[in-house]
C-alpha cells in the first residue's frame, strides 16, 4: 500500500500552510516532526479528507483519495488534535456511536467495542462519563474509536500532548502495537514520541518538506556535529551565542554543555552520539523557546 503525495499545497488566504509537499508513505509508523505552526495538523486533516488541498494530489495505490471518497474513508482511522467528545456519553456509548458512524453492523460493533475497551484498558470505566476522564483516558478512548474499523491508514495528530509521562508511555505502547500492516502517521513536536515508534521521520518546517528517512539514517547524518563541552558559568553565554545549545548539565565542578557545531568548538570538546533532540535542535533552533533547557543537577 502506498500513499503518494504530489505537490500538496494548502493556502489560507495569503498564508501558505503547506508548500508543495511531495512524498510517498508506506506501511509502518511515519512520525511527522515539526515545530508549532509548521503545518502538521493541516497535513493530517488533508490526509483524513477533512480538508482539501489548494493544489496537488494524494493517491492511494494510484487512485485519488478525494475521488475514492467513502471508499477511502472506510480505510482510515483519525484521531484529531482536538476531539469533540460528548461529555455526557460514557466510553461504551461513545464507541458504539462512532461504530455506527463508521458503518459497522450491530454485531460487529458489539465485538469491536468490547475488544477495544479491553485493549486500551478502559473496560472498568466503560460506564463513566467521558467528561470525567483524565487526558490520558480520553486519548485512549480516542485511539480506540480510530481503530474501530481496523483502518489500513491510521492518522494521529499530536496524541501525547498534555499527557503525563506514564500515560504518554502507555499511549505510545498502544500505538506501537497497532503499527503492523498499516500506514501510521503520527504528528508530534515531542521527539521522545518518535524514539521507539517511528520507522521513518518526516521533518516539515514552515510548510516545507525538509527530509524523510529512518531515525538511524537521520542521526548518522549528524555524526560529528554534536559535542559536549565542559565549561564554566562565565563562558556559557559565549557558547549560547555562537552555537545551537541543547542540554546544560550543572555539576559541582562546572557545567557540561551539549551543542551542535560543524567543527570541534573548543579544545576540550568531546564528540557525542547524536540523538533525536539534537536532530530537532538542528532543524528548528527553537528548543530554548519551546522548552526550557533541562538543568540536571548531578
Ligand atoms: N483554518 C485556518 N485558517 C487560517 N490559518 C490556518 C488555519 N489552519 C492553520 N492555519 C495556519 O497554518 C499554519 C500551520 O498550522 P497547523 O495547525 O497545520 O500547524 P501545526 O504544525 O499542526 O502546529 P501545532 O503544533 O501548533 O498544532 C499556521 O500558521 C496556522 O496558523
Amino acid at each position: 500500500m502506498e500513499l503518494t503525495l504530489s505537490r500538496v499545497t494548502k493556502k489560507f488566504g495569503k498564508k501558505t500552510a503547506l508548500d508543495s509537499i511531495s512524498v510517498t508513505l508506506r506501511e509502518g509508523v511515519c512520525g511527522i516532526l515539526g515545530a508549532n505552526g509548521s503545518g502538521k495538523s493541516t497535513l493530517m486533516r488533508i490526509l483524513a479528507t477533512v480538508m482539501r488541498p489548494t493544489d496537488g494530489s494524494i493517491l492511494l495505490d494510484g487512485k485519488d483519495i478525494f475521488q475514492l471518497d467513502a471508499d477511502y474513508r472506510t480505510l482510515i482511522g483519525y484521531l484529531p488534535q482536538q476531539v469533540g467528545y460528548y461529555r455526557n456519553f460514557s466510553a461504551e456509548r461513545f464507541l458504539h456511536y462512532m461504530a455506527s458512524l463508521k458503518g459497522l453492523t450491530k454485531a460487529q460493533a458489539n465485538k469491536k467495542v468490547e475488544e477495544m475497551l479491553q485493549w486500551v484498558g478502559m473496560e472498568q470505566h466503560r460506564h463513566e462519563k467521558i467528561g470525567k476522564y483524565s487526558g490520558g483516558m480520553k486519548q485512549r478512548i480516542g485511539i480506540a474509536q480510530a481503530l474501530l474499523n481496523d483502518p489500513k491508514i491510521l492518522i494521529v495528530d499530536e496524541p501525547t500532548a498534555g499527557l503525563d509521562p506514564k500515560e504518554r508511555i502507555r499511549f505510545r505502547n498502544l500505538l506501537a502495537a497497532t503499527a503492523t500492516n498499516r500506514i501510521v502517521l503520527l504528528s508530534t513536536h515531542i521527539v521522545s514520541d518518535l524514539e521507539y515508534l517511528a520507522n521513518n521521520i518526516m521533518i516539515i518546517k514552515d510548510g516545507h518538506f525538509v527530509q524523510m528517512d529512518t531515525p538511524t539514517a537521520l542521526l548518522k547524518a549528524m555524526n560529528g556535529n554534536v559535542w559536549t563541552v565542559a565549561t564554566t558559568n562565565e563562558l556559557l553565554a559565549d557558547y549560547q551565542q555562537n552555537y545551537k545549545v541543547g542540554n546544560i548539565i550543572r555539576r559541582e565542578n562546572g557545567i557540561v554543555v551539549r551543542l551542535l557545531a560543524d567543527e570541534k568548538p573548543s579544545r576540550q570538546a568531546v564528540k557525542a552520539v547524536p540523538n533525536l533532540e539534537d536532530l530537532y535542535l538542528y532543524h528548528f533552533d527553537d528548543l530554548n523557546e519551546t522548552r526550557p533547557i533541562s538543568l540536571h543537577q548531578n
